[in-house]
């Protein structure tokens, strides 16, 4: 068994003893009283033209199947606050318990701290999931290609849009970026992480991020250990970047966050320039 499917098996079995404690109707009741989604797409800069920020996506990230433990954070609200402070445009809060030390603890917490739109990040298998991320005041899910079939990543794409949310839908390979593209995902990320070795490979993303549809939010996920790997991905086409334990093992998140907003912009505007507009 793969990682990916291990991970997806333990995912399924934590959801079956949540549906037993709060049947669907019941999330979908919450869902239903929850504050209106925020939109992300235009918060990660998808209706500017240019596109000439880079956002940062920071996420809250306990630990990782790659390398165990990162970081403690036993207060999930005090980081999503620097990250705010720092000038993140999402937050991204693992709520995966077993790999990953999250929950949706963490994600109500997180909601409760800032003013910008929150990414429930976890391994969406079951529409459930996706009321839950609502019912919880997220703003976005994640939907890993590899993990679907296309008929469920369509359906789950048009669920996630039909509930005000938008999705961040993560390829890692040409034929991934396609079909998130025919099934209308706007925020499409590249995981150069790959699912099923762990292994990062940032090469992978300027291979890659050309084939992303027009009009797409274009993210860079994983590996980014400084400024100089946000430069690379800016000058690859990257409008925002996915950082997860770069952020979490710093002293100073939100210095890092303005850094790289700066850094990556530079590479835009250097790109830009290139390109001619
Ligand atoms: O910690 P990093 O290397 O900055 O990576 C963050 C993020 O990309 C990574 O956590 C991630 C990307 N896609 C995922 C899917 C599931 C769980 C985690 C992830």
């Amino acid at each position: 068994m793969s990682v990916l499917d291990d991970i997806i098996a333990g995912v399924r079995e934590d959801m079956a003893r949540r549906q037993h404690e709060m049947p669907l109707e019941k999330v979908q009741e919450r869902a239903a009283q929850a504050a209106p989604a925020l939109d992300a797409y235009a918060a990660l800069g998808g209706n500017d033209n240019p596109r000439a920020s880079l956002r940062v996506i920071s996420e809250v990230k306990r630990s990782s199947p790659s390398k165990g433990a990162l970081a403690d954070i036993a207060d999930p609200a005090d980081l999503a606050r620097r990250y705010e402070q720092g000038g993140a445009s999402v937050i991204s809060v693992l709520t995966e318990a077993r790999r990953f030390k999250g929950s949706l603890a963490d994600l109500d917490a997180v909601r409760a701290a800032v003013s910008i739109p929150v990414l429930r990040k976890d391994f969406t298998v079951d529409p459930y999931q996706i009321w839950e991320a609502r019912a919880h005041g997220a703003d976005l899910v994640l939907l890993i290609v590899a993990a679907l079939n296309d008929e469920d990543l369509r359906s789950f794409l048009d669920l996630t849009h039909e509930l005000g949310m938008n999705a961040l839908v993560e390829a890692h390979t040409a034929e991934e970026i396609q079909r998130a593209g025919a099934a209308g995902a706007r925020i499409i990320g590249v995981n150069v992480r790959n699912l099923k070795t762990l292994d990062v490979d940032r090469s992978v993303f300027a291979a890659l991020s050309e084939s992303i549809p027009a009009g797409a939010v274009v993210v860079a996920e994983s590996g980014v250990r400084d400024a100089a790997d946000v430069a690379h991905y800016a000058a690859h086409g990257a409008n925002a970047v996915l950082v997860g334990e770069a952020l979490v093992k710093h002293n100073d998140p939100a210095a890092t966050i303005a850094e790289f907003m700066e850094t990556g912009a530079g590479a835009i505007a250097d790109r830009l320039q290139a390109s001619g507009r």
